[in-house]
């Protein structure tokens, strides 16, 4: 219980907000949970902008989870500012000093998700998720940092498809690993727990060659991962891993496991593993296209050497295609956090290097909030933490988002926004300009506070009161001051070469645009000077009626000719073509009337050919027509001939289609007649089956069921039951040499059967007639005559009682008191009278006493029915059916009706017997 309320507690402060991050954010839902901290949806109060805010819980609770979160904040704060990697936006310490709040842009999902939707990632999504990944990556591992704990639910990717990595908990940098290798314990470098399946090889087996190749392999996993739609290695354990990406990957060779490096684990790639075909990546891909499967096969390679590089996979044909979609930023810089890498420190050094950090932001911040870094700072958190060379700036290759931008002319928005970044860039110089004249002064108040001989300034009081301190801290501030100032002007340098950059480009742009310029307007002033001529020429030409001449006199004005668009000159021509229209006809209009009416003569004449022409073509149409007139005919006959031939054939092919249709319903007929005889058979051998359950199921359940409603549906379906273990059971009674039922030996044994029993049933007649029995009661009488049948017969099936040395030995069997006990027996044994004849009735007789049954009842008739007679004759009171036979033996009535009501002969009966006459 203790256990659980703990437990809940802890759940209630992971998922508690901090005051002041409530008062500044509106938090609305739970976006994820990774192993450090929780993210939620959430807007900011002031700004209304949606962001992702993240709380590291506990985030110094010892070293390793404090060097992460710190390293978290360092890397993201140094690659903020590229567009495929999440913007930290705000870091926010809790009142508690515990917890750690990052505020993040917003996005909508991660790639996790979206694969695990399935198939909502098309070919081309799969490619441009690819291509912003390795520019992600690029950039990274060009500031010689490795994130090392690439997988699916780390890049978030929202509706556009836009890309972001996020987590760089897990990142580090290389830059100082050959310095400081020999340092490194044992065992720092695989502290960490990266996600399995997405572990490179080299990680697995323990390694120390760590290289840029792991989150290379991250990225083979994750293209996999895309096409495939499931993880490409999902091992259980770290052995299981290495057997899976073993199992896939071409042979293992020596030089393989020698460039992974020597490790315990090393030993693993060695072994001889069995291959299973199916896991291989060709089979395992095998619906992909072949650029994605090239991809995922050089990016999975077991020697991290032989990987692709992020900065060739960027070429690849897979995603080559995207090459201007986004900005290619390289850092040609290494990013080293102030707290070293390689090395562990204190929580507390971590905590107060992070506090700093925010300290230091806030104090610019415009924000009010006490522990928070401001939003209007932001621009200074996306400068990098510190560099080891001298700055060289991003270099931005394209700043567009799409290739279409990019080939776009630059904008009069695109002059406008650089002047305003060359303006943003020269304040932020001032600035700096001011900010390195104070560190100077600085500088210089330290050192002066420093030397004892100074005046004490206030800063140095406290130094001065201890005599050498004063100087030691001086010292120090003077080296920390430099240092400071160091990096200002290095971060100086670098805002003053990404303004020179701006300022090139700028220059460019304008340059073009000036150019254009002059080119728009000279075709303006090459238009209007041609539109004026025009003018002109419409103005000077006379109103007549314009008309084309073909007179050699003809005088062509030349076409201007021009170097605009397409249209422009088409429009022109046709201008130029009417200006010299009107030309023409000025031109061939002279004013003396004899060459008027020369011209007047000329068309004249020219209408007149015409004519004529046009009559010699009439006439020529008539004379084909004439001719055409009798070929008309004989076209038509033979249409309607071959009209005629194409109906008989229509019929003929009608009439044979008909007969083809009825022999195939014959044929369908007779097919659909042996399917339904097939069903048929299916259906009663399924009858049967089911038949048999039924029988099973209620025998089994009889006892629950309702034996009144079920019996009769039971006894029909038992009786074909039995009827088959019938037969089944003769045919195994039968001697030997006998074969089943309808076989030829087997009528004749049968036959015989039946001679036997009506010889037997003859022989019990005739000793019937001898009266034997005639002393006993009908009921005892019966029992007793058909007890020598009984044990000849069903001996068998139902053995007789031991009857007692008395019996056994009696000479005069059967005797009376004998009788009495065979029928002791019977009374016993057999079922009451009621229940035979209910079974008679429905002829349900024990197969192992229907003899004996079919003789008592035969003989019961014939004695009820000599008894009636007996009682006719007489004319005696009537007796029931089964009471004394005998009139001889009326003294003994009221023994009789004792005996009827229990048929137990009593001793006095059988001492009567025994002392009777008879039985001497
Ligand atoms: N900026 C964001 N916008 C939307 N969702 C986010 C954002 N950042 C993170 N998330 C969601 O929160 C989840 C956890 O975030 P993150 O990976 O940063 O936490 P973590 O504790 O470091 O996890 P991990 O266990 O992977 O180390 C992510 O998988 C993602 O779904």
């Amino acid at each position: 219980m203790a256990n659980y309320q703990a437990v809940h507690a802890q759940e209630r402060r992971i998922q508690e907000l901090d005051k002041t991050v409530e008062s500044i954010f509106d938090v609305r839902k739970r976006m994820g949970k990774g192993a450090y901290g929780i993210v939620w949806k959430a807007t900011d109060r002031r700004t209304k902008n949606t962001v992702a805010l993240k709380k590291v819980f506990d985030a110094f609770r010892d070293e390793t989870d404090a060097q992460r979160t710190y390293r978290e904040v360092i890397f993201l704060r140094a690659f903020r500012c590229h567009p495929n990697i999440v913007r930290l936006l705000d870091i926010f310490k809790a009142s508690n000093n515990l917890d750690f709040y990052l505020v993040f842009e917003f996005m909508e999902s991660d790639l996790h998700n979206v694969i695990k939707r399935g198939n909502v990632l098309k070919d081309v999504h799969k490619r441009f998720v690819m291509y912003q990944l390795i520019n992600a990556i690029k950039f990274i591992h060009s500031g010689n940092v490795i994130h090392r704990d690439l997988k699916p639910s780390n890049i978030l990717i929202d509706s556009k498809c836009r890309l972001k990595v996020a987590d760089f908990g897990l990142a580090r940098t290389l830059s100082s690993r050959r310095i400081y290798d020999d340092l490194e314990q044992d065992g720092m470098l695989t502290d960490y727990v990266a996600t399995r399946w997405y572990r490179a090889p080299e990680i697995l087996v323990a390694s120390r060659n760590y290289t840029k190749g792991i989150d290379m392999w991250g990225l083979g996993c994750i293209l996999g991962e895309m096409i495939r739609q499931k993880p490409l290695f999902q091992g259980t354990s770290t052995v299981n891993q290495i057997e899976k990406i073993v199992t896939s990957l071409p042979n293992v060779t020596k030089l393989d496991i020698a460039s992974i490096g020597p490790s315990f684990g090393s030993v693993l790639l060695s072994r001889n593993i069995q291959r299973d075909r199916r896991y291989s990546l060709d089979e395992m891909m095998k619906n992909c296209c072949d650029d994605g499967i090239s991809l995922v096969k050089a990016l999975l390679v077991l020697n991290p050497h032989n990987r692709l590089t992020a900065k060739t996979a960027i070429r690849h044909p897979y995603v080559s295609r995207f090459q201007y979609a986004s900005a290619e930023m390289d850092f040609h810089m290494d990013i080293v956090p102030p707290l070293k890498d390689h090395m562990r420190y204190d929580v507390d050094q971590y905590r107060n290097s992070l506090y700093e950090l925010i300290d230091r932001e806030t104090s610019g911040s415009a924000r009010t909030v006490s522990n928070s870094t401001s939003s209007s700072n932001r621009d200074e958190l996306a400068k990098p933490v510190r560099v080891t060379k001298q700055t060289r700036t991003i270099s931005a290759k394209q700043s567009t988002t799409s290739p279409a931008e990019r080939k776009k002319e630059p904008s009069s928005v695109e002059v406008t926004q650089s002047r305003r970044n060359i303006k943003l860039l020269g304040s932020a110089h001032k600035a700096k300009s001011t900010e390195i004249n104070r560190t100077e002064s600085a500088v210089t108040q330290a050192y002066i506070a420093s030397t004892p001989a100074a005046a004490a300034p206030p800063a140095a009081a406290s130094a001065a009161t201890a005599p050498g301190a004063g100087r030691k801290s001086g010292e120090k501030s003077v080296h920390k001051c430099r240092h400071n100032n160091a990096a200002i002007q290095r971060e100086l340098a670098a805002v003053a070469a990404a303004a020179a950059v701006v300022r090139r480009k700028k220059s460019t742009w304008q340059s073009q645009a000036k150019s254009q310029g002059k080119f728009h307007s000279e075709a303006k002033a090459h238009a209007q000077t041609t539109i004026q001529t025009h003018k002109d020429n419409m103005k000077d030409s006379p109103p007549r009626m314009m008309q084309k001449s073909q007179s050699p006199m003809d005088a062509k004005e030349p076409i201007p000719q021009h170097r605009y668009s397409n249209k422009l000159s088409q429009e022109k021509k046709s201008k130029e073509k009417h200006h010299s229209m009107l030309c023409i006809t000025r031109n061939t209009f002279p004013s003396d009337a004899k060459h008027r009416q020369q011209m007047e003569i000329l068309q004249r004449e020219e209408r007149r050919q015409m004519k004529r022409e046009l009559e010699l073509k009439d006439n020529q149409r008539r004379r084909i027509e004439a001719e055409n007139d009798p070929l008309k005919e004989t076209t038509e006959q033979e249409s309607t001939t071959i009209k005629e031939i194409k109906r008989k054939v229509c019929e003929h092919t009608e009439k044979k289609a008909d007969e083809s249709l009825s022999k195939g319903q014959h044929n369908d007929s007779t097919t659909f007649g042996t399917c339904v005889r097939e069903r048929i058979h299916h259906l009663e051998l399924e009858m049967e089956k089911c038949t048999e359950e039924l029988v099973d199921f209620v025998e089994l359940n009889a006892d629950v069921l309702n034996y009144a409603n079920v019996s009769s549906h039971l006894k029909k379906l038992q009786r074909s039951k039995e009827n088959n273990e019938k037969d089944e059971d003769d045919r195994r009674l039968l001697p030997e040499g006998i074969c089943g039922p309808g076989s030829q030996n087997y009528k004749i044994f049968r036959q015989e059967q039946e001679k036997e029993r009506q010889r037997q049933v003859q022989e019990f007649l005739a000793r019937d007639e001898t009266n034997e029995y005639d002393n006993l009661d009908l009921d005892h009488a019966y029992r007793a005559k058909y007890y020598t049948a009984y044990k000849e017969i069903g001996k068998e099936l139902n053995p007789a009682p031991d009857s007692g040395g008395r019996d056994s030995g009696s000479e005069h069997s059967p005797g009376r008191d004998n009788d009495c006990k065979y029928a002791d027996y019977f009374r016993k044994s057999t079922p009451p009278k009621q229940i035979w004849k209910d079974l008679e009735r429905g002829n349900e007789l024990n197969r192992g006493h229907d003899r004996i049954y079919e003789l008592f009842w035969l003989e019961e008739r014939r004695e009820e029915e000599k008894y009636r007679r007996m009682l006719a004759q007489n004319d005696q009171e009537e007796l029931p059916v089964h009471s004394c036979g005998s009139c001889r033996h009326r003294h003994h009535k009221h023994n009789h009706n004792a005996r009827f009501d229990n048929l137990r002969p009593t001793e006095d009966d059988i001492q009567e017997a025994d002392s009777s006459p008879e039985s001497n």
